[in-house]
């Protein structure tokens, strides 16, 4: 894995072989109930159940080594680019978290057939059903009745509004709810808070581009949507590039179907969200909100790792904003860093200026000041980096 020029010379990347340790949670708890939770969702063949049993026993299992992909996998070649020489045939929790976890959605795929193009499952989002019932919760028909009185607001209160609506939409987080209930946990003060910095690179009337990746669908990629509404609205952005992953992948990450099936929610709804949901519609008709599902998306690799056609494409950009905890992993590197590093320094090597949105819900986190992690390590010595209740806006970048 590519090291972060200056920062980390040390191998400290994140692993999931420490009994007790958050990574070993992971893929002992949460897969096993994700599989349960799938399982439940379809009724499965039994070439499928037989599947699902053998990724089971293989993943869980301290001694089990990961099993290669099909050899006539279509993205056998990629996954070999990706590391896969490396680490399949050893154990799943010796190698690198990120890449074991992201192996994992890979296998979950393939165990459920979704790319087996003559088989019946072909195509079937397997976490689909629970990505439709967050779009129709109560939760998410409130917070789309909330922007009729938000409309009234000056346009600054909106703008807070709905970039804390981004942020805080990242505990709507399927994987998450596995083991914890993210939407019962209070919010508190952000760890660190770049906004104006933020606010500050996206000038109205500047002809920005702004690219936001996208992390949850349902009721993370709503606001995620109002937010890119609001940013086009008052000429904040003049385009806008949303990259979604090309395929189901951690639980609730979002695809262009689930971009389709949100937009079409917003402008289905009453008042101020069927106003945004029409804008958003004719936005990307018309291309100023485009949408991209490039294969890297879906990499158990940092960004530092993008290959070039990535990389052209995000230099396009004003600004990158990088939405949740697992893009927060990708960006700064999955590995355990002293908190206090600098994030400018982390995601020196990115091309544009970036922010990341994001609550904690893993062992990373850069970027804090001494005395926030001192008062953490006192207060919430366990869970302060895992549960979900804090969060950060982390910027670097200067206005042009
Ligand atoms: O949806 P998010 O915010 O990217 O969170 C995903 C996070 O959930 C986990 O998969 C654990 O369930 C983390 O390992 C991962 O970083």
């Amino acid at each position: 894995m590519e090291n972060v020029e200056g920062v980390d010379d040390v191998d400290d990347v994140i692993r999931s072989n420490a009994p007790g340790s958050f990574p070993y949670s992971v893929l002992r708890e949460r897969h096993p109930a994700l599989i349960q939770r799938v399982r439940d969702a379809f009724p499965y063949d039994p070439e499928r159940q037989r599947a699902l049993d053998a990724l089971l026993r293989e993943s869980t299992d301290p001694a089990g080594v990961m099993e290669p992909l099909p050899a006539d996998a279509q993205d056998r070649e990629q996954w070999e680019e990706w590391g896969s020489g490396e680490h399949v045939g050893g154990s799943w929790f010796d190698a690198p978290f990120l890449w074991a976890e992201s192996y994992f959605y890979r296998r979950l795929l393939d165990a459920v057939g979704y790319f087996d193009a003559t088989g019946p499952w072909h195509g079937i989002d397997p976490f689909r059903p629970f990505k439709q019932a967050e779009l129709r919760s109560p939760e998410a028909q409130a917070e789309l009745t909330a922007l009729d009185r938000l409309a009234q607001e000056p346009p600054e209160t909106q703008a807070r509004a709905l970039l804390h609506g981004s942020l805080w939409g990242n505990r709507a987080d399927l994987g998450f709810q596995l083991t914890a209930n993210a939407t019962d946990t209070p919010i508190t003060p952000l760890l660190a808070d770049d906004s104006e910095r933020l606010w500050s690179l996206l000038s109205p009337g500047a002809g920005n581009t702004v690219h936001v990746v996208a992390d949850n669908a349902g009721r993370e990629l709503v606001p995620d949507l109002l937010l890119i509404d609001h940013f086009l609205r008052h000429a904040h952005a003049e385009q806008v590039v949303l990259h979604v992953k090309p395929h189901p992948y951690y639980v609730s990450d979002a695809t262009p179907t689930d971009v389709i099936d949100a937009l079409r929610h917003l402008k289905q709804a009453p008042g101020e969200a069927g106003k945004a949901g029409e804008r958003l519609w004719q936005a990307t008709s018309t291309g100023q909100l485009q949408l991209l599902a490039h294969p890297f998306s879906c990499a158990p690799l940092p960004y530092a790792a993008m290959p070039d056609d990535l990389k052209k494409s995000f230099e396009k950009a004003t600004l990158t904003i990088l939405k949740g905890d697992l893009n927060y992993r990708r960006l700064v590197g999955d590995q355990l860093r002293p908190p206090a590093t600098p994030f400018p320094i982390c995601t020196s090597y990115f091309p544009t200026s970036v922010a990341a949105l994001r609550t904690l819900k893993s062992d990373v986190i850069v970027g804090l000041d001494k005395q926030t992690e001192d008062t953490l390590n006192d207060s919430e010595p366990e869970s302060w980096r895992t549960k979900g209740t804090h969060a950060v806006i982390q910027v670097r970048g200067e206005p042009r």
